[in-house]
């Protein structure tokens, strides 16, 4: 199928045709790039359907979003919170009412199932309607009790200015609005940009904040995937940019931050995992295999707290495997449009070829293959598929074990104590997400402390919401997203000091 004919039949599989957008955002205007180049957006289930040609965009392009977000933010950070507060009501209104359209968009240009596209979409919702409510709770100052009777002390929390949003692929709708929902309900502006591989439920959330009646240059959008260097540095080197949230590798996390220190930008971190999920002898089985699969395969296991080293007590081990096994082949990969199909794809050939090389290295250093395919597949030329898998006898010399694996590849090692589980789910250099599967609260309060990681999951596979703060330690960056503390990322504190003598 033609690129041409690929836009048709994609915008036609929409309810809103229009919001199907492939121009970039800046103001007023949807656009070419300055480089007069684009490149094609392909659908992971099948490998190579062009489902969007969208601009390659260059460092004039940035500046010019970047202007755009300075001339609105003169106005708009005078909006009040209440107002800001009812406009991020409204744009998630219209989320939710278009959330059929938005989950299509994020089945085509991720490959995740309906199921979790619709999940992802309530999700991204959340952070709306979270922020909806903080706009004005995260607005409010304090009166200090001075020390010098002449004088009267408050603060006031201000919007930092323009905002920059570097958005990943595995969950491109919800990371932008748990940026852009608190940049907006702080008074900021917004030039985002999302991954080169799933540019489309951004641009069409773009859509909708217009709709919702934000000011043209409030949320302004470029693309690229082949020119990303270049885009970043100027985003990165841009003096106005006063403010750079990531979603990403903490191999990109570190470049951001050194491209930023020139104009020492206040920054959000949400960078890599390893995590790990221990299982003690006391588990409840079932708890443990839910958790584990629904930490190890939702969006396929690529998701930045997905399940990466699987800890087993001694005393659990075996049962646990065989229960974990006949659970995993229930599990059906294929089409994301396809209702009885619970894994979609990975997103490009080379995450396939990832998952493939992690098997191949445990399977060389003495792991063993408990289920799956063997010998480990190759990407096919049917999608971008790495079927489930299970490896034990996991040792710390495997690549598994110190890389993110970002796939439906279930790595299992034994170990006997406490302290030795501690000491494997801690010899990371990274820190976000960790999950422990116990009836014992104490061993759950002692090891909770212990773990090095910014979430831990006790008894469950899923340890994100809106409300909880999303964020990591070590090299896993830095800056909570959501929450009470998300809005404060965007924000300044300013301390007046009056002479009232
Ligand atoms: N901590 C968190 O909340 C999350 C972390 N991640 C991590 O992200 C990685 C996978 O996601 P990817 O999108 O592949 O990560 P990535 O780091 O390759 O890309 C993240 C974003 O940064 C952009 N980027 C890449 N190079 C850049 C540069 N030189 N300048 C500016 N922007 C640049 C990408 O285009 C994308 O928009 C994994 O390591 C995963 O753990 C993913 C999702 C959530
Ligand atoms: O992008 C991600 O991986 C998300 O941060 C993980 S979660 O918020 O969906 O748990």
């Amino acid at each position: 199928m033609s690129a041409t004919n690929g836009h048709t039949s994609e915008g036609s599989r929409l309810k809103d045709p229009s919001l199907f957008n492939t121009k970039i955002v800046v103001g007023s205007r949807r656009l070419d790039s300055h480089s007069n180049k684009t490149f094609d957006v392909v659908y992971p289930g099948d490998g190579k359907t062009v489902i969007a040609t969208i601009p390659e965009c260059n460092a004039q392009d940035v500046n010019d979003a970047v202007a755009s977000c300075r001339e609105t933010f003169a106005t708009f950070s005078q909006t009040t919170a209440r107002q800001r507060s009812d406009m991020l009501r409204k744009l998630n209104d219209l989320t939710l009412a278009n959330i059929d359209d938005l989950a299509t968009l994020i089945v085509r240009e991720n490959g995740k199932t309906r199921a979790e596209a619709v999940a992802e979409v309530k999700y991204a919702s959340s952070f709306l309607a979270w922020f909806a409510n903080m706009a004005e709770i995260g607005a409010q100052g304090e009166t200090i009790a001075a020390a010098n009777p002449n004088m009267r002390i408050h603060t006031m929390r201000q919007p930092i200015g323009v905002v920059a949003c570097l958005l990943p692929w595995n969950l491109p709708l919800a990371m932008a609005t748990r940026k852009i929902g608190p940049a907006l309900a702080a008074g900021c502006t917004c030039i985002v940009k999302p991954a080169g591989e799933t540019p489309l439920s951004t641009l069409a959330f773009a859509e909708l904040v217009k709709r919702a009646g934000y000011p043209d240059g409030c949320v302004n959008v470029v693309t690229t995937l082949d020119n990303v260097a270049e885009v970043g540095k100027a985003i990165c080197e841009h003096k106005h940019v006063r403010k750079v949230s990531l979603t990403g590798s903490t191999r990109v996390g570190k470049l951001i931050a050194s491209q930023s220190a020139g104009t020492l930008k206040k920054l959000s971190m949400e960078l890599g995992g390893n995590s790990p999920v221990i299982v003690m002898n006391d588990a409840n089985l079932d708890k443990a295999i839910e958790g584990v699969l629904m930490a190890k395969l939702r969006t396929s296991g690529q998701t930045c707290v997905a399940a990466n080293r699987i800890l087993v007590q001694n005393g659990i081990h075996d049962k646990f495997l065989a229960a974990l096994k006949e659970k995993i082949a229930t599990y059906k990969q294929g089409d994301g449009e396809d209702d009885s199909v619970k894994l979609g794809p990975l997103i490009t050939a080379r995450a396939v070829e990832k998952c493939r090389a992690h098997v191949e290295d445990a399977l060389s250093h003495g792991a063993t293959l408990a289920y799956g395919p063997s010998p480990p597949p190759t990407p096919s030329s049917g999608g971008f598929f790495y079927p489930p898998t299970i490896l034990t006898n996991l040792t710390s010399s495997m690549l598994i074990s110190s890389e993110e694996t970002f796939g439906p590849v279930v790595a299992i090692r034994r170990f006997e104590t406490e302290e030795e589980a501690l000491e494997i789910a801690n010899d990371s250099d990274v820190g976000l997400g960790a999950y422990l599967f116990t009836t014992d609260l104490r061993i759950a309060a002692r090891m909770t402390a212990k773990i090095e990681t910014g979430m831990v999951g006790v008894n469950t596979g899923m340890l994100s919401a809106c409300e909880s703060p999303f964020g990591g330690v070590k090299e896993s960056g830095f800056g909570r997203e959501g929450s009470k503390w998300g809005m404060e990322e965007y924000q300044i504190i300013k301390a007046v000091t009056t002479d009232i003598s």
